[in-house]
């Protein structure tokens, strides 16, 4: 059963590795990572980072398939492990083959092993899921609600099919896998099932296919909140490697380090052993009152961004917001969902808080866990257990 922890468990330990004062010039580094197109994009982006940080130095990208990606066939859900995406590539981190991984932060379990951390998290894409529908449907529907009654949606994961049954529940929900072109590919087949399909911002933006999407789904839109860490790269490392640790020193996010500490924490404090169909939403916010686009969920005009910050607008109508991302005077709101797996039961939090640390991150995500389970969480928990296996969530992209 899920039980909640007397205290936060620590275990990203992203603060852990002291840094030396300099590292020899000209080494090679072996950055790891899935064959997916996704994933390769992923780290060539982290690479990019690397190189312009560490000019001098040499970054080797090693890609190679994982359980996940070698077994197509099997619901995520069914999988009785969690570390289907990252396991294969964590033992040559461990063996010396590989300096770093570069992951979707979402595919990373919360607990690693005792001698890798999570060494980094660059800044965040557009952390929301998209509704996509099918080309020859798009034109006359626009969203779920206006979709057709037992209309199939293709969606990778019981949180994303648990939030949509509680709001939509006219509409039918089936499992569909693959990578983010697999998905699209299943879903524009004429003879498909699908009518539309639910699918990471993140991995659409990295991947150019941004055009593809209908609608940006939110707690506000939807009723639809992300998966813990979902637009963010996670880098995992040795915790004894100072070298690797000053490297990814220069191309973090602090802000986003926070919100995806906080939100890892809140998803291992719930875990307890089991899964947890969870969503949340994390948003930086100034004590003014002026929500920050750093991962803006659109709670305020486009314009209004635009008068304050002077920040250029990207095309998903968010702000750029280069400038904000190391103010760490503001606050961080956190919403938080627990859902049954037909969507009958909730249990929510929306709070926010002043983090002046990465523990105080931490500490966070278990404060807003203990609110959950005030209001009922470790009830949908206990009847979830019995479904063995990981909430899908992770793999696929
Ligand atoms: N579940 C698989 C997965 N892992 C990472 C992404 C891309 C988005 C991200 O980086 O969070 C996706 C696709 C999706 O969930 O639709």
């Amino acid at each position: 059963m899920a039980g909640l922890q007397d205290a936060p468990m620590v275990t990203d330990n992203i603060t852990e590795t002291s840094v030396p004062a300099s590292t020899p010039a000209k080494q090679t580094f072996h950055v790891g990572t899935r064959q997916s197109l996704l994933a390769r994009v992923q780290a060539d982006e982290v690479v990019k980072a690397l190189k312009a940080a560490w000019p001098d130095h040499t970054f080797e990208i090693h890609a190679m398939s994982t359980t996940g990606d070698n077994n197509q066939k099997t619901a995520l859900h069914k999988f009785n492990e969690k570390a289907l995406w990252t396991q294969e590539l964590e033992v040559l981190l461990q063996n010396r083959e590989l300096d770093l991984i570069v992951h979707s932060l979402k595919d990373m379990p919360t607990q690693l092993p005792v001698d890798l951390i999570l060494g980094c998290v660059t800044k965040r894409e557009d952390p929301r899921d998209a509704l996509v529908i099918k080309p020859t449907l798009a034109g006359k529907y626009k969203s779920l609600a206006e979709l057709p009654e037992g209309s199939v949606i293709g969606t990778s994961s019981l949180r994303r099919t648990a939030q949509l049954k509680r709001h939509y529940p006219h509409l039918s929900y089936a499992d569909v896998r693959g990578n983010i072109g697999t998905r699209l590919a299943k879903l524009d087949n004429p003879d498909g099932e699908y009518s539309a399909i639910v699918i990471a911002v993140a991995g659409l933006e990295r991947l150019g296919l941004g055009k593809r999407i209908t609608t940006f789904l939110s707690k506000n839109n939807g009723g639809m909140l992300h998966a813990v860490g979902q637009g963010a790269l996670g880098i995992e490392s040795r915790k004894d490697d100072t070298r690797v640790a000053e490297l990814l020193a220069k191309i973090g996010c602090e802000r986003t380090t926070r919100a995806a500490l906080a939100e890892r924490s809140l998803m291992r404090t719930l875990e307890g052993g089991c899964s947890v169909p969870i969503g949340v939403e994390t948003e930086w916010v100034s004590r003014k009152g002026i929500l920050d686009p750093d991962v803006g969920l659109g709670v305020k005009p486009a314009e209004e961004y635009h008068k304050l910050t002077g920040v250029a607008e990207t095309g998903l109508g968010r702000k750029t917001a280069e400038e904000k991302t190391d103010d760490l005077t503001d606050e961080l709101i956190m919403r938080a969902i627990v859902v049954s797996l037909d969507g009958q039961e909730t249990a929510e939090v929306e709070t926010r808080k002043r983090l002046m640390n990465q523990e105080d991150a931490d500490e966070f995500g278990w404060e807003v866990a203990k609110q959950l389970v005030a209001k009922g969480a470790d009830k949908i928990l206990k009847g979830i257990t019995l479904n063995r296996g990981i909430i899908a969530e992770q793999g696929d992209a």
